[in-house]
């Protein structure tokens, strides 16, 4: 789905990731965890070709990035659905616009996406705020909402950025139970986050495979977490 090949980035020229590969195969579960700062929502934007690396290769799908044109980057870009830490909401557009946006932006008919639209506000729990302005949500209902926007065009990989970063950790349970639910569908999910009782939890249910940024580096995890 997503492979890094001796991946490494800097950031006017001082170093922050360094030598990375990773292979994230289909229906996998990963979260990353690492310091604040170490590089972990530079290495998610790197995975869905927002950014591209100082160094190295980059598959997306089977396709390396450095062979395609915009369209075909923007094409692989659509089969990844991405949750990002601030949720990046136009805030005088209805909860379910907002939602919608990426349906447009792909040039898809919205009207024949309804049942779509109504079945995913649903599965979120966010019926009722449909026609809400995003100021008006509180952050667990404004995080799943972010999850709703982000598997609209269903995709075949979710990466999502700190998705339970400022709730409770009953709705914190509610969010990962959600992107476990994707997982049993099939979808590839990588999560970063700094909390490791989230971590923890999912370990419960699936066979999540733990990375940690470390020093620049990539590592992954030991069972002791
Ligand atoms: N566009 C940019 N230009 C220059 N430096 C940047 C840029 N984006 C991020 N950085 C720097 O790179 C470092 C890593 O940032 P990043 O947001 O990837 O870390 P993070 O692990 O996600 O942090 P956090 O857990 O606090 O969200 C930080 O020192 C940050 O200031």
């Amino acid at each position: 789905m997503i492979e890094l090949e001796n991946v490494s980035h800097s950031y006017g020229g001082s170093d922050l990731l360094c030598d990375m590969s990773l292979r994230l195969a289909p229906a996998s579960f990963h979260f990353l965890t690492g310091p604040s700062g170490a590089g972990k929502t530079t290495f998610l934007k790197i995975c869905y070709a927002e950014l591209q690396p100082s160094q190295g290769r980059m598959r997306l799908f089977g396709a390396d990035l450095a062979g395609l044109d915009r369209d075909g980057v923007a094409r692989m870009r659509r089969r990844i659905g991405v949750v990002h830490q601030d949720c990046r909401f136009l805030d005088h557009l209805p909860l379910s616009e907002n939602i919608t946006l990426p349906l447009m932006a792909a040039g898809r008919d919205i009207a024949a996406e309804e049942r779509n639209l109504s079945e995913l506000m649903t599965w979120v729990g966010l019926k009722a705020q449909a026609g809400a302005l995003p100021p008006q949500l509180s952050g667990g209902e404004r995080q799943r909402a972010a999850l709703a926007r982000a598997v609209i065009l269903s995709p075949d990989v979710i990466l999502a950025d700190e998705p339970t970063g400022n709730v409770d950790w009953e709705m914190s349970l509610r969010i990962l139970q959600l992107l476990i639910e994707l997982n049993r569908m099939g979808k590839t999910i990588l999560i970063a986050t700094h909390d490791l009782n989230l971590i923890r939890a999912a370990k419960t249910q699936v066979a999540a495979r733990v990375l940690r940024i470390k020093d620049r580096q990539l590592h992954l995890a030991g069972a002791d977490l």
